[in-house]
């Protein structure tokens, strides 16, 4: 493509799904990533799940319409019949009711007023439900050398909330290629193997980008949806000075262990958000069971100086995670051989994305998704499609913030919440909670 009226930094799910919505709309979108394939940056790592229980109303909404296009998948691409598309199984998600939630009030109190369905739960349904649990209480969660861990503290779990549209996406990568291929039946192209060194201005404005073998690519919009790289691209925008959200790369290791001896938590298991031992937890092939963590205190973050060289190899943060899960599930066997994902997190301040414009004109970023955006790419790509076309029509996006209607929900979203200049949104979990 020799003149692209958009570079497309990334083709992770929310890369793609930018690429999608802007090439639908009728914009000549050039993708670049530098791995060998599309979705194989932290997409490829990433649980995959759709769920809508969020700290904050604007998250709580996002998230529910999120949903919507992962449960019409087929439709939404609109792909040839027989295309192999990611499979969105829905499980539900079980949330325990804790102290540190709030007892799930105000989550409860979002999903109603946005009409998204959900349960309360007695401990006995949950028991019902999974009964290889415990419902012991372990609150605060501890590291392994502290006396007290694995000791219950002599409360018990007093109850949890079911979302039961959730669920999880078997294959993130694929459906990253997936919206890329329906991207490109609009016309969108894409270059794998090219990686953006510097960002090209001119007259004030960005102009293009340059890639490592020393081309140049000129396009009046560049959009930075680097994952955790993004630090380093808006860097070489030029464009951290007006910033009051930082993002930078958070490693992060995730548990696969075998469903316990009697029961398939493959087929009976659901997604499970249980912050009485920081953990989430949900279903994985081959009757396993993947464990995440939900950022205790007690954890150092493990911040990386770049997104390329960070330490790939499991740790006891691994060991961790399984023995804290252990608590929860009594019977749980732990193999010797440790299985599961070391990726990154493009973390920001408060945990909540950028979506934004930023002060260099035509210069676009979708970042700081923190290990919770996933489930919302298909609509970040048509927000961060409406706001390209918002400011480049003339619209001061700083002074008088887009406000963007959800297609499947009608609320209205004021895309200012989202704007890397917000202050430090205290209602945030400050997890991968969001
Ligand atoms: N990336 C871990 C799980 C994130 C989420 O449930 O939103």
């Amino acid at each position: 493509m020799s003149n692209p009226d958009a570079i497309i930094i990334g083709t992770g799910v929310i890369g793609a799904a930018i690429a999608f919505e802007m090439a639908k709309a009728g914009h000549k979108t050039l993708s670049l990533d530098r791995n060998a394939q599309v979705g194989h940056g932290s997409t490829a790592g990433s649980c995959a799940i759709i769920r809508m229980h969020y700290s904050t109303f604007d998250g709580t909404a996002f998230a529910w319409e999120g949903y919507h296009y992962w449960r019409d998948w087929a439709d939404y691409l609109g792909l040839h019949e027989g295309a192999n598309l990611a499979q969105f199984k829905q499980t539900g998600c079980l949330v325990m009711k804790t102290e540190a939630n709030g007892q799930l009030e105000k989550h409860m109190k979002y999903s109603a007023e946005l009409d998204c369905p959900f349960e309360e739960w007695s401990p006995e349904q949950i028991t019902d439900k999974l009964p290889v649990y415990t419902l012991d209480s372990f609150a605060p969660a501890k590291r392994m050398d502290d006396p007290e861990f694995g000791h219950p503290n002599g409360r018990k779990m007093g109850g949890a909330v079911f979302w039961p549209q959730a669920g999880y996406v078997t294959d993130p990568a694929l459906s990253a290629q997936n919206l890329m291929e329906a991207a490109r039946e609009h016309g969108a192209e894409v270059r794998t193997g090219a990686e953006v060194v510097e960002i090209l201005q001119s007259d004030g404005r960005v102009s293009g980008v340059k890639l490592a073998d020393g081309e140049e690519i000129h396009a009046p919009v560049v959009i930075n949806v680097a994952g955790p790289g993004s630090a380093i691209v808006n860097a070489m925008a030029g464009v951290l000075d007006d910033m009051t959200i930082e993002t930078r790369p958070l490693r992060q290791e995730v548990v696969h262990v075998p469903s316990p001896e009697g029961f398939n938590f493959e087929e009976q298991g659901t997604i499970v958000s249980d912050s009485d031992i920081s953990l989430y937890v949900r279903p994985e092939h081959g009757n396993h069971i993947l464990i995440g963590s939900e950022d205790p205190e007690c954890d150092p973050h493990q911040w990386c100086q770049d997104d390329k060289d960070y330490n790939r190899e499991f740790t006891d943060q691994w060991t961790t995670q399984a023995m804290r899960y252990a608590q929860r599930v009594p019977s749980l066997g732990i193999p010797s051989k440790t299985r599961g994902v070391v990726d990154l997190y493009d973390a920001s301040t408060d945990w909540i994305p950028i979506y934004d414009k930023s002060s260099l004109p035509g210069f676009y970023m979708a970042c700081g998704t923190s290990g919770n955006q996933y489930k919302n790419a298909p609509i970040a790509g048509k927000m961060m499609a409406a706001l390209v076309d918002y400011c480049e029509g003339g619209g001061d996006h700083d002074a008088a913030p887009l406000q963007f209607q959800l297609p499947y929900t009608g609320h209205m979203i004021d895309v200012g919440f989202y704007s890397r200049k917000r202050p430090i949104n205290e209602e945030s979990s400050f997890s991968v909670l969001g």
